[in-house]
């Protein structure tokens, strides 16, 4: 798993063999450390080049041997070993050098790397640190500043930044490993003293402990309970106040806790969850093996209101041309300019130029007929859409194809109004669309597998995690959310305030609390969807009709709110007050509280005291038994595309893995415990009562989550 070539008469190559990243394997560690001692004892070779096959230097530690017994040398001494050594050894740095790989370039002399080569250490996205001396040298060779700000945000960095930094020694648009052994040869037999980054001093920031107080006040905001950043910054800590022996010492003590810990778990699953949605299939047999997506050169987004200019700026930025359409002219004004400040933003946070040639706007339908892609982003509205797509199928050519950007609307209702309903896919972007991670790709019956392949394509060229979904009402995120909604209100209804429901779901590590993110998005968008599906009932204020509809239990809390006009942050008020319309801070308003009061004094509910355990389980695990019926249903092919659509598009905590996940680690019996508890108590709440998934799953001894997929399959024609 490691090469080794003698190249020049006296330069040892050893190359690391580990596709598709290199990552350092067993069989890689013992690669490096039999060809190491191969270089260091040969007396021919003189120095030493260390580069990764198919132009990726190293990838990092294994992650899928994380949770294993980890067999195998440990990378410390292995390091260790290559920077004490008396020849010198160059990294030869193309593609990536990523966590354990850049900690193994550090134990080099010297560093050139590729101009298109990015470098960091991610391990905190793993909930690990950089444990094999990346927390004790990179500080000492870029200085504690700029190494905290990379190793607590994992960021990766360009070869260009990586210079200006010196990280690296030199950045080369040739080829990586002849520029390597150039330099090998030319540093032979020169002393190595001043190349041994772990003899360095560690630069002190001034005022030390003010610096480090402030880090970790920062990184504890940020983190939300997360607690690899936090151990990053110890890590750090010790670098700048204690020996590199000391240093080392802590930085395994650290790592020691972070690496058994529930956390690193759960960003490890989510890690690879990520990459599994990918790998999409539906009920209806489609695969991504199986299903060829059609090449996207121009697009067209029809409708630039928040989400339509959001998506033509992630197109424009994906290097596609766009046909930007928006029928009032005033409208298209303000949607060019606000375009074309997103994009100059864009370009200016990575280094790159405006993409404003790639865009033109259009007032009417007319210039999108030789498209290959719509994605229509109108209003919300079902006859609205209808009466665009029956337009779009007489314009287009006809093989385009149409997608549409709803978070719920039927995919297929709409796609029987499109001369070719196997063309029709939803696209639900979340907003800001040029920003936010997450894509839900919406199947109908009808859409054919090149229509939902091209579609998961075109969003993951977005830079987008592109989750294949089936079409009901919510689809899965927007579906999930109602049941824990709902229970929010149920709550409030029984006693609790918004601000004790927040202050649980801020504490689990949600960003934001479901009122504070209600407040945020706008009340009369739940309002409008319940209006639709008829649940408002004007003037149903009190009596029992007013909270109970078709024989279960409703709260018309959020309806009441948007009588008043309380729409959240936009107006002011909602669940909470601010200090103007479009105000961000949010107050406690002791209208509220009155409100409430009178609200349960109005129909005799007795206030009780809800603590923070109980918010969670009726917020959470409704959400999480909505998730079970998902995938009883078969809208979600396994519990990854529901854990990622919960991290990248509502706020979940990613270190506790999405709800599925989180399920897990509860312990499903526990979980159908306390759903059958609190279905118990309120027996007119369906979502309250455990799903039959969730039964099965229990009974069969609650299998580990990543063998679901197979046993719903195996199941499915016994649900
Ligand atoms: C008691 C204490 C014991 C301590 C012992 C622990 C020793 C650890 C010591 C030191 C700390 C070092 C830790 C690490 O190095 S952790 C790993 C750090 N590296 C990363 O996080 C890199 C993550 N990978 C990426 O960012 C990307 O994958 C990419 C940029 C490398 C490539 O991106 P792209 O081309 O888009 O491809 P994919 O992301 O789809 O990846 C392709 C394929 O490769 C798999 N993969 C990627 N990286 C790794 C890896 N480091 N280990 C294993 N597998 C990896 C990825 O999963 C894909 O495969 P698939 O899931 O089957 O699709």
């Amino acid at each position: 798993m490691a090469l080794f070539t003698l190249v020049s008469g006296s330069v040892g190559v050893v190359t690391l063999q580990n596709p598709p990243v290199n990552a350092l394997s067993a069989a890689v560690r013992h690669g490096i450390v039999d060809m190491m001692d191969k270089a260091l004892s040969e007396p021919e070779v003189k120095s030493v080049v260390i580069c990764g096959q198919n132009g990726r230097f190293c990838g990092g530690a294994d992650i899928k041997e994380f949770g294993k017994n980890m067999t195998g040398p440990p990378l410390v001494p292995m390091i260790h070993r290559i920077e004490s050594g008396a020849k010198p050894v160059v990294a030869a740095i193309e593609g990536i050098a990523l966590g354990g790989g850049l900690e193994l370039a550090l134990g080099c002399h010297y560093r050139i790397a590729h101009s298109k080569a990015r470098l960091g250490l991610p391990e905190v996205h793993l909930g690990l640190l950089p444990a094999a001396g990346g927390t004790q040298r990179l500080p000492r060779l870029i200085g504690v500043p700029a190494a905290l700000e990379l190793i607590t945000t994992g960021r990766y960095v360009t070869a260009a930044e990586a210079l200006r930094l010196g990280m690296v020694d030199e950045v080369t648009d040739g080829n990586t490993v002849d520029a390597a052994v150039k330099l090998a040869l030319s540093v032979a037999g020169k002393s190595l003293d001043a190349r041994r980054i772990s003899n360095y001093p560690c630069p002190q920031p001034p005022g030390l402990d003010r610096f480090f107080e402030t880090a970790m006040q920062q990184v504890r905001q940020s983190a939300r309970g997360a607690m690899a950043p936090v151990a990053c910054v110890q890590a750090l800590r010790a670098a700048a106040s204690q020996p590199y022996g000391e240093g080392m010492q802590r930085e395994k003590e650290l790592m020691d806790t972070l690496f058994h810990s529930g956390q690193a778990r759960a960003l490890q699953y989510f890690f690879f969850a990520q990459r599994a949605v990918g790998r999409w299939s539906t009920p209806s047999g489609s695969r991504w093996d199986s299903s060829k997506p059609r090449p996207v050169h121009k697009a067209a987004v029809v409708g630039l209101g928040t989400m339509g200019r959001g998506i033509t700026v992630a197109l424009a930025q994906a290097g596609l041309s766009v046909v930007a359409v928006e029928t009032h002219e005033k409208q298209l004004m303000e949607a060019r300019q606000a375009v074309s400040g997103m994009l100059e933003r864009g370009a200016k946070r990575r280094g790159v130029a405006p993409a404003y040639g790639k865009i033109s706007y259009s007032s009417d339908l007319l210039p999108v007929a030789d498209v290959d892609l719509v994605i229509e982003a109108v209003f919300e509205d079902m006859e609205l859409k209808r009466s665009i797509f029956e337009q779009l199928s007489e314009i287009c050519k006809p093989d385009t194809f149409l997608c549409t950007n709803t978070s719920g609307l039927d995919i297929d209702r709409l796609a029987s109004h499109a001369r070719n309903p196997e063309l029709v896919v939803g696209m639900h972007f979340f907003a800001p669309a040029h920003v936010m991670k997450l894509l839900e790709v919406v199947y109908g019956p009808r859409s054919s597998p090149q229509a939902v392949a091209t579609a998961m394509l075109l969003g993951r060229k977005m830079d987008k995690v592109s989750v294949a979904v089936g079409n009901c009402p919510g689809f899965v995120g927007n579906r999930m959310l109602k049941p824990y909604l709902e229970q929010a209100f149920f709550l409030l209804e029984e006693g609790a305030t918004p601000e004790l429901v927040d202050q649980a779901l801020e504490e689990f590590g949600f960003a934001m609390g479901v009122f504070r993110m209600s407040d945020l998005s706008g009340l009369d968008v739940g309002w409008r969807v319940r209006k639709a599906d008829g649940l408002v009932v004007a003037g149903a204020s009190t009596g029992p009709s007013a909270r109970s509809r078709r024989g279960f239990r409703y709260s018309p809390l959020g309806d009441l709110l948007c009588e008043r006009g309380r729409f959240g942050q936009k107006t002011g008020s909602g669940w909470y007050r601010y200090d103007k319309p479009g105000g961000r801070v949010a107050k406690s308003d002791p209208w509220l509280h009155g409100f409430l009061e009178q609200y349960r004094a109005d129909h005799g509910l007795a206030a009780r005291r809800v603590d923070q355990q109980e918010v969670l389980e009726r917020c959470l695990y409704a959400l999480i038994n909505e998730g079970f019926r998902i995938l009883e249903d078969g809208i979600a092919a396994g519990p990854e595309d529901i854990d990622v659509i919960y991290v990248l598009g509502y706020g979940w905590p990613r270190h506790r893995g999405g709800p599925m996940f989180y399920a897990t680690t509860v312990g499903l019996s526990e979980v159908l415990e306390r759903l059958e508890h609190h279905h118990r108590a309120h027996p007119d709440v369906p979502g309250l009562q455990p799903c039959r998934l969730l039964r099965k799953l229990v009974a069969s001894g609650s299998p580990p989550v990543h063998s679901w997929r197979e046993f719903i399959k195996k199941s499915r024609s016994h649900l």
